[in-house]
C-alpha cells in the first residue's frame, strides 16, 4: 500500500474532529504531535477555549423552514461558501511529506480559504500554484523590516487576497511540551520565508501597522486581539478586520477563552469592520455560537494540522467537510437558515 492509499483508508474512518486528533497522534512523530497539540505553560487557556464553548447552551426555534440552508459569507469582496477558514499554522512538512501543498489542495477541494503562515516549509509561489481557492497570507514582522516589506510584496505578487498581521507574538509563549521534546526542524526541512523564530521582532507597534498600510495593496487584518481597547485602536489605525485569537492557547497562559473575549470586542467594533475568531472550534455548534456572539467567520488551526497528518490533502478536506456539514445541521436544528439569522437569541440565557 502506498502513502496515498494508506492516507485515504484512514481518512474514511474519521467521523468527527476528535477522531482526527486521535489518529494523528498515532501517525505523527512525537515531536510534531507535541508541537501541534500543546499550549503554553499549564495549558489553562488551551483548555478554556474548549470548555467555554462547551458550556454555552443553544436556544432553538422550531417550525422554521430550513429546507435551504445558506452558509455563504462575503469578506473583503470574496464570496466564501461557508464561514470556516484554515488558520495559519507553521511547519506543515513536519506533519506530512507534502506539507503546505497538501493543505492548499485539501482547502481547495473543500472550498475553503487558506491563510498561509509566514513559517511555511514550502515557497509561497508553489503553494499558490496548486491553490484553487483564495489564499490570505499571515505576516510575522521580523527585525529586518526590509525583509518584511519584501515578504508582503511577494504575498501580493502570488495573489494573496489579504494580510493577517499577527500581533500577539512579540515572543513565543512558555511552551514546556515543545521544550521537553526539543522541538526543532528535522534535517532537510526549511522555512523559505523566515530565517527562524528568533527573527520575530519584539518592537512591533501601531507605527508598524501604519507603515504596513502605507504600502500594502491588500486588506490588513490584525490577528491576536483580545482587548476591546486594542480593537478600537485597530479601527482608528484603519485596519480592514480583526481576528480575536489567543493563538490557540500557545502564547500567554491564563488569558480568557476567545469565545469569552469575542462579545465585548464585537460590541465595541459594532460592525465597523469584520471580526473573525479562532480558538477551540471543533464542532458545527461552536461555529454557530461564535457567529451568534459577533464573529463573521471562524478559523481552525490544530484540526487542520491533524487532518494533514492523517491523510494529506484528503485529511484536510475531510476536517473542513465534517465541520461544514455539522454547521449546516446545527443551523437547521436551531431554526436558522442563513448566517444573518444567527443572532444572540440562539444562545440560551
Ligand atoms: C501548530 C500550530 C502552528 C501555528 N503557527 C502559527 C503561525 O505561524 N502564525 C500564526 O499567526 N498563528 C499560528 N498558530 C495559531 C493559529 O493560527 C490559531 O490562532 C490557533 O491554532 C487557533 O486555535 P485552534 O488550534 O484551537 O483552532 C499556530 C497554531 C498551531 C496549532
Ligand atoms: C514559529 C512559531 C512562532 C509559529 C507559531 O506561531 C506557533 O507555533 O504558534
Amino acid at each position: 500500500m502506498n502513502v496515498a492509499e494508506r492516507d485515504l483508508l484512514d481518512v474514511n474512518q474519521l467521523i468527527n474532529l476528535f477522531d482526527v486528533e486521535k489518529l494523528a497522534a498515532e501517525r505523527m512523530t512525537p515531536m510534531a504531535y507535541e508541537y501541534v497539540a500543546s499550549g503554553a505553560a499549564d495549558e489553562f487557556t488551551l483548555r478554556w477555549n474548549r470548555q467555554a464553548l462547551d458550556s454555552i447552551k443553544l436556544n432553538t426555534r422550531v417550525l422554521v423552514d430550513v429546507s435551504r440552508i445558506d452558509t455563504r459569507v462575503s469578506l473583503f469582496g470574496l464570496d466564501l461558501a461557508y464561514p470556516i477558514l484554515v488558520a495559519p499554522t507553521a511547519y506543515h512538512r513536519t506533519m506530512h511529506p507534502e506539507g503546505e501543498l497538501a493543505t492548499a489542495r485539501g482547502a481547495g477541494a473543500a472550498e475553503a480559504l487558506y491563510v498561509v503562515s509566514s513559517f511555511t516549509n514550502t515557497p509561497l509561489s508553489e503553494i499558490a500554484s496548486v491553490a484553487t481557492q483564495p489564499l490570505w497570507f499571515q505576516l510575522y514582522v521580523s527585525d529586518d523590516r526590509e525583509q518584511t516589506k519584501a515578504l508582503v510584496q511577494e504575498a501580493e505578487a502570488q495573489g494573496c487576497r489579504a494580510l493577517c498581521v499577527t500581533v500577539d507574538t512579540p515572543v513565543a509563549g512558555v511552551r514546556n511540551r515543545q521544550q521537553r521534546v526539543n522541538f526543532a526542524m528535522p534535517e532537510g526541512i526549511r522555512t523559505p520565508h523566515m530565517a527562524d523564530a528568533f527573527a520575530l521582532t519584539k518592537s512591533l507597534t501601531w507605527k508598524d501597522v501604519d507603515w504596513l498600510q502605507s504600502f500594502a495593496k491588500i486588506p490588513i487584518l490584525l490577528k491576536g486581539i483580545l482587548n476591546s481597547d486594542d480593537a478600537e485602536l485597530a479601527i482608528q489605525a484603519g485596519v480592514s478586520g480583526i481576528i480575536v485569537s489567543n493563538h490557540g492557547g500557545r502564547n500567554l497562559d491564563t488569558v480568557p477563552a476567545t469565545i469569552e473575549a469575542l462579545p465585548r470586542i464585537a460590541e465595541r467594533v459594532n460592525k465597523r469592520v469584520p471580526v473573525l475568531m479562532d480558538g477551540g472550534i471543533r464542532r458545527g455548534t461552536d461555529v454557530v455560537k461564535a457567529i451568534a456572539l459577533g464573529a463573521n467567520a471562524v478559523l481552525v488551526g490544530k484540526p487542520i494540522c491533524f487532518g494533514l497528518a492523517c491523510g494529506g490533502a484528503d485529511g484536510v478536506a475531510k476536517v473542513l467537510t465534517i465541520l461544514r456539514t455539522e454547521l449546516e445541521l446545527a443551523m437547521a436544528l436551531t431554526g436558522k437558515a442563513t448566517l444573518t439569522d444567527i443572532d444572540q437569541s440562539v444562545i440560551w440565557r
